[in-house]
């Protein structure tokens, strides 16, 4: 396909998208089931147009005067290819696949419309409701971070120490210009897509199917280091999932002690069973029910919590959540959290922690979750988060926002990484 088509399409699934209100993933895949002559380079290609129009969605509608699909797709193409409309109508021309080209209307908005003339949510690529949260959050900061989490994210992995070494797995990835993480001791790199390219299948490569690593955002595996599993530890994982953490946890306790990885949902458990094959982790029990876990009550030395949530830290890779998250469903979330908090506690032993994780950068998730947590809970105690990070990340105090009450946070801008929430609680009585 040249690149005419390529736009087409990705027209065609941002309509898609619209009109079905669909997930993107689910979008592209149908449109390559029915588009089976489309090879791998055409669908990156058009999956990188639609999630940049996803990331930039109100800032290209901006641009080019249209809030249709059309317009955004074209918008994406000046925002983040850094293309011209002339260069787009000479690539367009003589397509038969693409769409038409640009018109004098379109000419003369992009002509006439200044991004940095727009206002504060239009630059930020947020919706209204969201600027709220956003300047609680990062006060004079909020357009930045907002548009840092609109660009495209790197491909992050974690070596599995017990297994590998990073500066091996630096060699084996070499090709695909893989460097060490920035913060994370054992994350690995890879940069974000340029152009019309796409990531790595790094699952493909044997040192995947061996065990050697996992994909896993630098700021979950900071999450995941933070909590300070030791060996021999009684480890609970609370709201485990498919193991991210879990798998994080058990390098930490290098494969000694018991970690229990459990989730109230069975099915999304599914794929830790080969994931912990795969990285031989051989200290983990997967349990769905929640009243096997009777006897780890009051007797864990570190539960995790890495509560279901906005997600509004993850939106680099997930552009289309933004725009379907409403605040009806943040508050079903916070009645979640704050439920499983306190349900969570009652594993701790005394002297033992509670770590709160959330990929969200919602205050009301994070900072304001754990100060009603701390007042329903006099027994726990905020650790000193400032000493903790420098304890990990000396030097570093400028990669992370401090919460006043307890807690620290990462983001795009600030960490280069996905946007999370930490909270470490120790239980005094
Ligand atoms: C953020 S995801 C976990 C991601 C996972 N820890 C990882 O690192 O890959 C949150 C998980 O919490 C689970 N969850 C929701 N309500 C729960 C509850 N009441 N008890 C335990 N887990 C719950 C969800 O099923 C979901 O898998």
């Amino acid at each position: 396909m040249r690149i005419g088509g390529r736009i087409q399409a990705a027209i065609e699934v941002l309509e898609d998208i619209d009109k079905r209100h669909r997930p993107v993933a689910d979008a592209l895949k149908d449109w390559g089931v029915s588009h089976r002559f489309a090879g791998s380079g055409d669908r990156a290609a058009i999956g990188n147009i639609v999630y940049d129009a996803l990331r930039h969605r109100r800032s290209a509608a901006f641009l080019m005067g249209e809030e249709t699909a059309r317009a955004r797709a074209f918008g994406a193409m000046l925002l983040e290819s850094g293309w011209t409309l002339d260069r787009l109508a000479e690539a367009l021309e003589g397509d038969r696949f693409a769409p038409p080209p640009p018109t004098e209307a379109e000419r003369a908005a992009v002509a006439d419309n200044r991004l940095e003339d727009a206002a504060p949510e239009v630059r930020a690529d947020l919706p209204d409701w969201c600027v709220a949260p956003f300047t609680t959050s990062f006060g004079d900061d909020w357009v930045a971070e907002a548009q840092a989490m609109a660009l495209r994210p790197p491909l992050d992995l974690r070596v599995n120490v017990v297994r590998a070494t990073r500066e091996r797995m630096l060699r084996t990835l070499e090709e695909f210009s893989a460097a060490s993480a920035n913060l994370a001791p054992h994350g690995i790199r890879i940069p974000p897509i340029a152009g019309e390219g796409r990531h790595p299948n790094v699952q493909a490569e044997p040192a995947f199917q061996q065990g050697f690593f996992e994909v896993q955002d630098e700021g979950s595996q900071i999450a995941a280091e933070l909590a300070g599993a030791r060996p021999g530890e009684t480890v609970l994982d609370f709201c485990a999932g498919a193991g991210g953490k879990t798998l994080a946890l058990s390098v930490a306790t290098q494969n000694s002690g018991r970690i229990v990885a459990h989730d109230a949902e069975k099915p999304r458990l599914a794929p830790i069973f080969d994931r912990l094959r795969r990285a031989e982790a051989t200290n983990v029990e997967v349990v769905a029910r929640l009243r096997e876990l009777d006897d780890l009550k009051g007797a864990c030395d570190l539960v995790l919590v890495d509560a279901p949530c906005t997600g509004s830290g993850t939106w680099r890779r997930r552009p289309d959540a933004k725009w379907r998250l409403s605040q009806r469903q943040l508050d079903v979330r916070l009645g979640e959290q704050r439920a499983i908090l306190d349900q969570a506690a009652s594993f701790v032993r005394v002297n033992g922690r509670l770590a709160y994780i959330t990929c969200s950068v919602f205050e009301a998730e994070n900072g304001a979750q754990v100060a009603a947590f701390l007042e329903r809970n006099p027994g726990f105690a905020p650790v000193d988060h400032r000493a903790l990070w420098e304890e990990h990340f000396p030097g570093r105090s400028d990669k992370a926002r401090f919460h006043e009450t307890a807690g620290l946070m990462l983001s795009p801008l600030k960490s280069g990484t996905d946007g999370f929430f930490f909270a470490l609680l120790e239980r005094r009585g």
